[in-house]
């Protein structure tokens, strides 16, 4: 497996990036810098306050608990709706919230060919918030969805561990894994981390979503909002 990270500085701080070569078709790319500080500040402060979060009960393994962060959806009209974890998210419309229009034109600009139609947006208000282990593989999103995910406020750590070839964890059936063997599965498989800086942007491309699974840990040191917006394409 290759998995060399290669250093990429252009003339705009935007563009430089970061490529890690997962192998077997599998891609991530890291762009530290990608939005600039004070507008990120900004953005952060509006989406704070303006996006109506809400904290849905989610059902895994058979038992309902209420998502360990705070969750809002805004996509394209018509799209097929987004199901995960026994919850079906209210579409919000785009124009509702023009920053985030702004954003994902940035994108768009960088990331060449890509045609993101929906965002799903996190907010985790203190450390004991987070996203246990997971890949985005519903079906909506076809076989090798390129996912777009921007960071906003506290710096947050996001692992990413090869998937095992049994049992599927998918945003579906993902739960809690605090158990001591998932401390022994984290030293078994390999496993890759990035501190998500604020106004940065992580790339998953190809078989990140097949291959790989990902999570954001609590962290007990992390005690300021931080909020993340993950662009997708719903394939029609
Ligand atoms: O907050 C993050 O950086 C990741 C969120 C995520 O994995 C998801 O929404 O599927
Ligand atoms: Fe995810």
């Amino acid at each position: 497996m290759s998995s060399s990270a290669t250093q990429t500085s252009n003339s705009s701080e935007t563009d430089t990036k970061e490529t890690l070569d997962l192998g077997n078709g599998s891609e991530v790319v890291y762009y530290p810098r990608f939005l600039p500080q004070n507008q990120s500040y900004q953005w952060l402060e509006y989406l704070d306050k303006k996006i109506p979060w809400t904290r849905p009960e989610i059902h895994v393994f058979g038992r309902s608990c209420l998502q360990p962060r705070d969750t809002c959806y805004v996509a394209n009209k018509g799209l097929q709706e987004l199901e995960y974890s026994g919850y079906q998210p209210l579409a919000y419309s785009w124009d509702d919230f023009p920053p985030l229009k702004a954003i994902l034109e940035l994108i768009h600009e960088t990331l060449p060919g890509s045609k993101f139609n929906s965002l799903l947006l996190n907010r985790y208000k203190i450390g004991t918030d987070y996203v246990s282990w997971h890949s985005d593989d519903e079906k909506l999103y076809g076989p090798t969805p390129e996912i777009a995910s921007i960071s906003f406020g506290c710096e947050r750590e996001f692992l990413l561990r090869k998937r095992e070839k049994t049992p599927k964890l998918s945003m579906a059936t993902s739960t809690k894994y605090n158990t001591s063997s998932e401390q022994s599965k984290a030293s078994r498989l390999e496993q890759r981390s990035f501190v998500l800086k604020h106004g940065s942007m992580l790339v998953m491309r190809g078989y990140v979503q097949r291959d790989w699974v990902h999570s954001i840990p609590k962290r007990a040191k992390a005690n300021t909002v931080r909020i993340n917006l993950t662009f997708r394409q719903v394939l029609n």
